[in-house]
């Protein structure tokens, strides 16, 4: 399949990783000769990354399985700035307290991925604030100031876009790429780090960094961007009408996280299993061939594998059992109330009331704005939420937390 020669390069591109690469030869080449470290940055922003960051950190145990060396890094510097990267607005700056309490939530869920230690091919976990937040504002600007022209910093995306659009870009934001490039070239003279690896958005604060690096110290470093992932319906993955699907248990209690995967699109099933999971192309092409009712069984294999790797054993076998429980006996839930909505589906608030939860329209309306009502776990918050079912899948319906039903097609 994969023309790569390396392990590495291999692998990311038979499992769909690799959207872009800056010289795809030069590093199948390097992989083959010696351990490369590698590393891609995650800002604090929230108390837990989401789904999104999931591909990138599936990526730097990619990295460690074949051998090299992750280095993970908490962006506790950039995140005082804020990336303009992919984003229509400025953020709300954050305070450093938020963003350290944000990176103790964050780096839990490294500790399940990646192996830490001081070994060759051992994950490594570094903040640069430690060295961002130390560096002296006239220092960089001779330093750094001066491989930037600000013609070229105008062409990429993150800038062009928002001037395009006419929407602002505060000063502030303007010089993320000059520190991200800053962390590439740091990281590489701190830990001999060849490999800039990221979401497409971080295309340009890669290039900066290879090119800060080759101008100030003669390195050639290696930039890879993973695809931006939509699911088959076209949205951006992991988020929901309910919101990000967290990786943390803190911000999404483990069967939910399960349900996400549990009741993907069947379209999407294959590529799932090969970025999500670990097991072997030739599994993964016969669970993806699966057709009709039985396409289930391999979304159970994928929401399993993957809440295994993210959450835990325990916690996975915990969601699988509560998944039969609330779906046992003949599969459409024995004691629970039921409704079938057909091909075309049904509005949620017609829904409620269809399967006996609420009394009216307009009651279903409340329940919905109070947010007691979930669907697969996930809260509904939109009342035109149109509630659709897979051939042979069900779904389940709840109204605060002791009402359950199960809806099928
Ligand atoms: N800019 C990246 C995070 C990042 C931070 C520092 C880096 O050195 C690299 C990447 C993002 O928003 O996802």
């Amino acid at each position: 399949m994969s023309t790569y020669k390396s392990d590495l390069l291999r692998v990311l591109d038979e499992r769909g990783y690799i959207h872009q690469t800056t010289d795809a030869e030069g590093l199948d080449k390097l992989a083959c000769d010696r351990v490369i470290p590698g590393y891609i940055g995650f800002d604090a922003t929230a108390p837990s990354l989401h789904i999104g960051s999931l591909v990138q950190i599936m990526m730097l145990r990619r990295l460690q399985q074949a051998g090299h060396k992750p280095i993970v890094v908490m962006g506790g510097g950039t995140t005082k700035i804020g990336d303009p990267s992919g984003k229509d607005e400025s953020r709300r700056l954050l305070t450093a307290e938020l963003i350290d309490e944000n990176i103790a939530g964050i780096r839990t869920v490294f500790e399940r991925l990646l192996t830490f230690g001081d070994g060759t091919t051992d994950a490594i976990m570094v903040n640069n604030d430690e060295w961002l937040s130390t560096l002296g504002y006239i220092e960089l600007l001779r330093d750094v100031g001066p491989h930037f022209t600000i013609n070229r910093m105008l062409t990429f995306d993150s800038v062009k876009l928002r001037l395009e659009r006419e929407q602002p870009l505060t000063f502030l934001e303007f010089n993320y790429m000059i520190l991200q490039a800053y962390d590439f070239l740091e990281l590489a003279r701190r830990y001999g780090c060849r490999l800039q690896m990221g979401g497409s958005d971080q295309w340009g604060n890669i290039v900066n960094g290879m090119e800060l690096s080759r101008r100030k110290d003669g390195r050639e470093l290696y930039g890879l961007t993973t695809p931006l992932l939509t699911t088959a319906d076209g949205a951006k993955m992991g988020k929901t009408a309910a919101g990000a699907v967290w990786l943390n248990e803190a911000q999404l209690p483990g069967y939910d996280f399960w349900q996400y995967w549990r009741n993907c699109d069947d379209r999407d099933v294959g590529r799932f299993l090969r970025l999500f999971t670990d097991l072997p192309l030739d599994e993964i092409a016969r669970l993806e061939a699966l057709e009709g009712a039985e396409i289930n069984d391999a979304k159970v294999v994928l929401a399993n594998e993957v809440t295994k790797l993210v959450r835990g054993e325990d916690a996975a076998r915990a969601a699988e059992a509560t998944a039969t429980q609330t779906f046992a006996g003949d599969g459409t839930g024995d004691d629970l109330p039921s409704v079938a909505v057909g091909d075309e589906g049904m509005r949620i608030g017609a829904l409620l009331t269809e399967i006996g939860f609420t009394a009216s329209n307009g009651e279903a309306k409340r329940k919905i704005a109070e947010g007691a009502v979930r669907l697969d776990g996930l809260p509904i918050i939109d009342p035109s939420t149109l509630v659709e079912v897979g051939e042979g899948d069900q779904r389940k319906l709840s109204l605060g937390k002791k009402k359950h039903g199960i809806v099928t097609r």
